[in-house]
């Protein structure tokens, strides 16, 4: 029988000593579905990748990759993962072609097997292919060790932030390219920091400090704001920000980009807030409603963590 899910998790913890990188997560991730891990630094992706990718022993919980326990059939997983760990991943004296093929020995594959599968990518590095990995550029760099964590076709895909450190454009290209990997029926499951990716994924799970927040689409995450949100800008950004918070009917206010997010509660007059800053003093005011996104929701769930 198919196994319906490529991953499940269930009360997945992991320690290192006394801290709690993981703890007791639970979620799963369906077959040919592009899942993405959405939270900052230090709240467990790459921990929970390295438990996937079987290079970690879970202190509680279990888990399966496309069926197979992630302690007891480790060597099953490992054949059928493809993984791109966060930081540097290839060899930087060889060059482009050499490094994939040893990523194809080590799998016991030739280059040409699946060729098809990584062609789209590897078409754009092919130029450069005599050139070490260690002179790349960062998206040239990612786009190699995509095609190396592809080259033995996994069925299941872990890339622990592949978009970090690379340029808008790139990093919008990538996102194409796992658009594409997907449709070819692989399952993707990939963490980023950055909030504008998380709308790129099926469904997403938000996470912070070892927990998981929410796991919805995109969406249904942005659908669990539900009071009205304004966007506040004006001079002296700091103050307002300060002052803002003091005003009846303002439930939170915080930086967001180039302006402040505000919430307000049932009480709240934007003519009345607007009279207010100007009277003390507060010059070119500027407060619209906007439409809260996925980096809202986060913000709001972390605060009643
Ligand atoms: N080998 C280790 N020994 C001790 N603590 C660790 C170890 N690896 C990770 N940690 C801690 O576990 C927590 C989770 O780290 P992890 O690297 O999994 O998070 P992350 O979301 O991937 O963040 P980052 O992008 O910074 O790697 C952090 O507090 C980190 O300092």
């Amino acid at each position: 029988m198919a196994v319906r899910n490529a991953i499940e998790i269930r009360g997945l913890t992991k320690r290192y000593g006394s801290l709690t990188a993981i703890e007791n997560i639970t979620f799963e991730v369906r077959r040919g579905e592009l899942f993405g891990l959405i939270g900052p630094d230090g709240a467990g992706k790459t921990t929970l990748f390295r438990l996937l990718a079987t290079l970690l022993n879970p202190d509680d919980g279990v888990a399966t990759v496309d069926g197979f326990d992630i302690v007891g059939q480790y060597k099953e997983i490992r054949k059928r993962v493809g993984y791109m760990p966060g930081r540097f991943s290839l060899y930087p004296d060889l060059s482009v072609e050499e490094n994939l093929e040893f990523f194809a020995a080590l799998f016991g594959v030739g280059v040409k097997d699946n060729y098809d599968l990584i062609a789209p990518i590897y078409t754009q590095i092919e130029p450069f292919r005599k050139r070490r990995a260690g002179k790349l550029s960062g998206g040239m760099k990612q786009k190699l060790a995509l095609c190396c964590a592809l080259i033995h076709r996994p069925s299941v895909l872990f890339l622990d932030e592949p978009t970090t450190g690379v340029d808008a454009v790139s990093r919008s290209e990538f996102w194409d390219m796992l658009s594409e990997l997907k449709s070819k029926g692989i399952s993707i499951l990939v963490s980023t920091p950055y909030m504008d990716e998380a709308c790129r994924c099926d469904r997403i799970a938000l996470c912070n400090n070892g927990k998981i927040l929410g796991i919805d689409t995109p969406a249904g995450i942005t659908a669990r704001f539900d009071e009205p949100l304004y966007a506040l800008s004006g001079d002296n950004m700091y103050g307002l920000l300060v002052e803002a918070r003091r005003i009846k009917g303002v439930k939170e206010c915080y930086p967001f980009g180039e302006s402040h997010h505000l919430v307000a509660d049932s009480m709240f007059d934007s003519d009345e807030f607007t009279a207010h800053l100007n009277g003390q003093g507060f010059h070119n005011v500027s407060i619209r409603p906007v439409e809260p996104g996925i980096e809202d929701v986060f913000i709001k769930l972390m605060q009643h963590e």
